[in-house]
């Protein structure tokens, strides 16, 4: 007789959505997009404090869908803002909880992965998982010094995506993800550039308030001395600066949207400021990839474009131009974050790796 596929619910949530999806076993058998309003996430004075909402949302357009939740075999959720730990699938368990509820390395929806997939995975009596959550951290040690002896770089990235767009492009050319060495720019609301070397990310940029090139919303790497000069100046408080380092910053400080596609618009109908903060964003990306490249002394199989913005043509472009002498340009545009997940799962499920413990209590 053929064996049941193990049925998988998925849970990646965004600062203003929550996207689902169920699978068996690798296969997507639904998605949804579940939007949430302003004034509802508003109500919470907290990223953590919005788990029941997210839940029941979840749980109702389950239902909407005539998704019978008692078949789920596991839940598994975009993870968190946790302390640094190496790539892989991890069970959810107290003490992930603990830090999950905290925001351990600080606020970001993806900490409602882990807390929504335990939650419903516990009302059903079945593990719950989370993969490769954006601190993954397999930096060299070379790469965490920063030069500044009290402050180490850290690896805060869109690890799910790059790891999955990397394991990808490896298969397709026929190729262990252990043994290719690529330079993978995610580009979504947070821009990271990762570099990929034996199946570990050894050097990336943080990219929500750490380095790296702008972005639509993040500043990346500003000039130190003129950033403390403003912190001490009076004119701002810590939040002001952190809003205008993380949320409002990049591209949205400059031109007041974060929406690339609205920018590009606005190029289309000559407006020459959209135009030169959009390609000072591509030119700090592909600034980034040459420095990448430097890391792996120029022997690099492929610079791999992902996220939303790799949906943009004109950018796409802009970044080639200056990179492609380095390596194959691939672009993988969006992100497959909900398949990485689903794979994550049941690569778990289906014995294929064992689960990862989170454990810091030693
Ligand atoms: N077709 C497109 N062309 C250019 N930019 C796009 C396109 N589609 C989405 N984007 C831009 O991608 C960015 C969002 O990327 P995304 O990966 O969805 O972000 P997030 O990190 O929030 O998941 C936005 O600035 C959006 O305008
Ligand atoms: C860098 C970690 C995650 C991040 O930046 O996500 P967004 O691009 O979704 O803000």
């Amino acid at each position: 007789m053929q064996k049941q596929p193990n049925r998988i619910l998925v849970i990646n949530p965004a600062s203003t959505s929550t996207k689902i999806g169920v699978f068996d076993n690798d296969i997507l058998i639904m998605e949804k997009t579940i939007h949430h309003s302003i004034e509802d996430l508003g109500e919470y004075t907290s990223i953590a404090g919005q788990h029941i909402f997210r839940r029941n949302s979840i749980l109702e357009a389950l239902d909407e869908e005539g998704m019978n939740v008692s078949k789920l075999a596991a839940v598994c959720g975009r993870g968190g803002l946790l302390r640094p730990i190496e790539g892989g699938t991890y069970a959810v368990n107290d003490e992930m909880m603990k830090d999950l509820r905290k925001g351990y390395s600080g606020q970001h929806a993806s900490n409602l992965g882990g807390i929504i997939a335990f939650e419903i995975a516990d009302g059903l009596n079945i593990p719950s998982f989370i993969v490769d959550p954006v601190v993954v951290d397999e930096m060299a040690p070379i790469a965490r010094i920063s030069g500044f002896s009290l402050i180490e770089r850290k690896s805060i990235f869109h690890a799910l995506n790059q790891k999955a767009v990397a394991r990808r492009y490896a298969k397709k050319i026929g190729r262990a993800y252990e043994d290719v060495s690529l330079i993978v720019a995610h580009m979504g609301s947070g821009i990271t550039i990762g570099v990929h070397q034996a199946g570990r990310v050894i050097d990336v940029n943080n990219g929500l308030h750490g380095d790296g090139p702008f972005s639509p919303e993040r500043a990346g790497t500003v000039p130190a001395g003129d950033l403390v000069e403003l912190c001490f100046s009076g004119q701002y408080s810590r939040h002001d600066i952190m809003k205008k380092l993380v949320r409002q910053g990049g591209l949205f400080a400059y031109l007041e949207t974060n929406d690339v596609v609205k920018v590009e618009r606005r190029i289309s109908k000559g407006d020459k400021r959209a135009e030169l903060i959009y390609q000072a964003m591509a030119y700090q990306v592909a600034r980034e990839i040459g420095a990448a490249s430097a890391v792996l002394k120029g022997r690099v199989d492929a610079i791999i474009l992902t996220g939303g913005l790799a949906h943009g043509k004109g950018f796409v472009e802009a970044i080639t131009e200056r990179v492609s002498w380095i390596a194959d340009v691939e672009i993988q545009p969006g992100e497959n974050e909900l398949q990485a997940l689903a794979e994550g799962a049941a690569r778990i499920l289906n014995g294929e790796e064992q689960a990862k413990t989170y454990t810091f209590s030693l």
